[in-house]
């Protein structure tokens, strides 16, 4: 994946216009959904038990975030997750504040055994998920991504999936392969849940049919790219917030990959 294959896997999304079944926290469900469809996606939140694996069957990708984790949520994810894995059907885990307690750590290893295609969290998360110190405040990161990066290739490796750790610079890495992103903003860290939004911009590039790592790269890059160009004249996170959403409907291939900072 390089930024010239940016404009195509941005078009594939928008013809696939991909289902994308999210079962996510109660702080970004709104905000990841209008993410979503200002890509070119289409969003559902369906978390009933009862329901999930009715749902995800329909679904070209599911995203399972454990930032607001409830005990019947948590039975939801395990039900979806293992369906999606039968169907055939892509998904990418979000461990929020995964090293903050047993009931988190748990939950995302119990996930992380129904193999996701792609894991995506902040430093301190990924180190915790390996049984790292990773020094995590709530949701928030206390470490630099380059710290995770030994964590990520093992991980990787380990699982057989895609990790991306997130923070000033990304890391995305298949165990082998490393790529780094250097695009985004410090603003990115003022508004809550863009870290969630990235997990879902990767579930819809996934739904799109991309390979786990160029839809991981992919999204990411997207974000960071309508990041800067939303952060160009704005006062602060309110405003911020609004113009993410304005500039990745805007987003345009071309200037996805002469932006995009890939290496
Ligand atoms: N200092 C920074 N400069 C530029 N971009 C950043 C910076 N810190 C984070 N980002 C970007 O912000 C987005 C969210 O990443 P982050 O690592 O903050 O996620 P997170 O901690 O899981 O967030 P949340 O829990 O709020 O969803 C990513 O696209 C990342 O590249
Ligand atoms: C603030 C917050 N608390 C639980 S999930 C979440 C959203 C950012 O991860
Ligand atoms: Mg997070």
């Amino acid at each position: 994946m390089t930024a010239t294959d940016l404009p195509g896997a941005l078009s594939r999304l928008r013809a696939a216009a991909p289902l994308v079944h999210n079962i996510t926290n109660q702080v970004v469900a709104n905000f990841t959904a209008n993410a979503l469809l200002a890509i070119g996606a289409s969003p559902a939140m369906v978390q009933a038990e009862e329901e999930v694996e009715a749902f995800v069957v329909q679904a070209a990708a599911l995203v399972v975030n454990i930032g607001t984790l409830l005990a019947p949520q948590r039975r939801a994810m395990q039900l979806a997750a293992r369906r999606a894995g039968e169907a055939g059907i892509p998904w990418v885990l979000d461990p929020v504040a995964a090293g903050a307690t047993a009931f988190r750590r748990d939950t995302a290893h119990s996930l992380l055994a129904l193999r996701p295609r792609v894991l995506r969290g902040n430093a301190s998360e990924i180190l915790s998920l390996l049984g790292e110190e990773g020094g995590g405040r709530g949701v928030d990161s206390g470490a630099a991504p380059e710290r995770a990066r030994d964590a990520a290739r093992i991980l990787a490796r380990q699982h057989g999936l895609v990790v991306a750790v997130t923070g000033a610079t990304d890391y995305v890495t298949d165990g082998e392969r490393m790529v780094a992103l250097e695009n985004g903003h410090p603003m990115l860290t003022r508004v809550t849940g863009t870290g969630c939004t990235a997990t879902a911009l990767v579930g819809a590039f996934l739904g799109a049919g991309l390979p786990p790592l160029d839809a991981a790269v992919a999204g990411l890059a997207a974000l960071g790219v309508a990041a800067e160009q939303a952060a160009e004249g704005t006062a602060g996170p309110g405003s911020f917030q609004v113009a993410l959403l304005d500039r990745l409907h805007g987003l345009d291939g071309a200037t996805l990959a002469a932006r995009a900072r890939l290496r």
